[in-house]
């Protein structure tokens, strides 16, 4: 493996981080998720809709981005929130990557000591100098500089390979996407959209499979919350419905699991048609416990989509324990975002559920580090 050296290319370009997140008050921990799937898997989209649960004016890629006087960043800041790329940490520019033959899967191609350095010293609420991987030419850019804000969201392919790394996230998310979905998935946006052909797309699909077998998808064994995407069960010729899993595990600090119905049992359920419309093959919901990769699990699965998303609320009203503030706030975040991919199945529903799960962590969090401050100052 041959690391090619660091190529600056946005040199000149003010490489500060932008005065839009809050900072952390006095004290305050940064709490920090991580987010794992591999590339075109969902991670954009879920990001989009975690920010916009944690709500704020301002949404956005850090320091307003390329073409309006920002520079190629793969960080999204909003009000609370930062969301870095772990792409940045790869050791080497893609030129790099073509002489060491390695793909950027492969844990060689990544930098984990820097990784676990940088994500240490942003909980510890020190600022840091991270690395920027230029996706649009495949250049290593000039570092951009990072505050630490209340919330971090580390997402990328390897966020809970390391376990130094690992042992720092308050909460882990993988997004499970099955190798059927996730063709139809690159089809639709590398063929549909940017216009690659299939052969392409199956062949990049083929060359990554050995690494993200080895190194991406044995990170949802250690993973909190698993939400995993396969074809329909309703309907074995249909290749577009979508079943989605959401497997919880027990257990987890400062997180309990949502549930349908009734908490323990095990329940399918189809939604009465007149009170959610369904196109064929229809819609079912399930609710069961089971046992992911030895370790006690809750998981509440949607398999089909819905017609209209205001019907929403009516499955909204049969689950508990989802982490919202009041009745329909559920429905009312996935219509904020109806025109997001998977906002009429289970994947927008699901994705819903997990950052309102987060929400919740970084509010216990906040409140469990606030009561021991001020214990502290009053034993003082
Ligand atoms: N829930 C969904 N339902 C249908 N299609 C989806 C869904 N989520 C993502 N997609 C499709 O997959 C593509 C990739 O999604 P997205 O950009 O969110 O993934 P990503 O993991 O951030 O990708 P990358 O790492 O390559 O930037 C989208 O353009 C869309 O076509
Ligand atoms: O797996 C990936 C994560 O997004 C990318 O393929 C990796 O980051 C390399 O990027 P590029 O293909 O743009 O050189």
């Amino acid at each position: 493996f041959a690391p090619s050296a660091f190529t600056p290319k946005n040199a000149g370009v003010p490489a500060s981080t932008s005065s839009l997140n809050m900072a952390l008050k006095d004290g305050q921990t940064p709490v920090v998720i991580g987010v794992a799937a591999d590339s075109g898997c969902g991670k954009s989209t879920f990001m989009r809709r975690l920010t916009s649960i944690f709500g704020g004016d301002v949404v956005g890629p850090l320091g307003g981005g390329f073409g309006n006087g920002g520079w190629e960043t793969n960080t999204l800041v909003s009000d609370l929130t930062t969301v870095i790329c772990l792409d940045d940490y790869h050791s080497n520019d893609r030129n790099g990557r073509k002489v060491s033959g390695l793909t950027a899967l492969n844990p060689l191609e990544n930098n984990f000591d820097l990784m676990f350095e940088q994500i240490k010293a942003l909980k510890d609420g020190k600022t840091i100098s991270k690395p920027i991987y230029n996706h649009v030419n495949g250049t290593l850019d000039t570092p951009e500089t990072i505050e630490p804000t209340p919330i971090i969201i580390f997402e990328g392919l390897h966020p809970m390979h390391d376990e130094r790394v690992r042992d720092l996230l308050d909460f882990t998310l993988y997004l499970d996407i099955s190798d059927e979905v996730k063709l139809n998935w690159k089809i639709q946006r590398d063929m549909e959209e940017r216009g690659h052909s299939l052969e392409s797309i199956m062949a990049s699909i083929e060359a990554r499979k050995p690494d993200f077998d080895a190194y991406i998808d044995p990170q949802k064994k250690d993973s909190d919350v698993i939400i995993e995407v396969l074809p329909t069960n309703l309907d074995k010729e249909d290749k577009k419905t979508l079943n989605v899993r959401c497997i919880q595990k027990d257990g987890v600090v400062d997180f309990s699991p949502c549930y349908l119905f009734d908490q323990g049992s095990t329940i399918e359920w189809t939604p009465a048609p007149t009170k959610l419309s369904a196109p064929a093959p229809g819609l079912k919901m399930a609710y069961r416990s089971e046992q992911y990769f030895g370790r006690d699990c809750q998981v509440v699965e949607m398999d089909g989509s819905f017609d209209n998303l205001q019907e929403l609320v009516y499955v909204e009203s049969a689950l508990s324990n989802t982490k919202t503030k009041f009745y329909g706030e559920l429905t009312q975040a996935m219509l904020a975002l109806a025109d997001a991919p998977g906002s009429n199945n289970g994947t927008g529903l699901m994705q819903t559920l997990a950052a309102f799960a987060i929400r919740d962590i970084y509010e216990k969090k906040t409140a469990a580090a606030k009561k021991v401050k001020q214990e502290t100052t009053t034993s003082a």
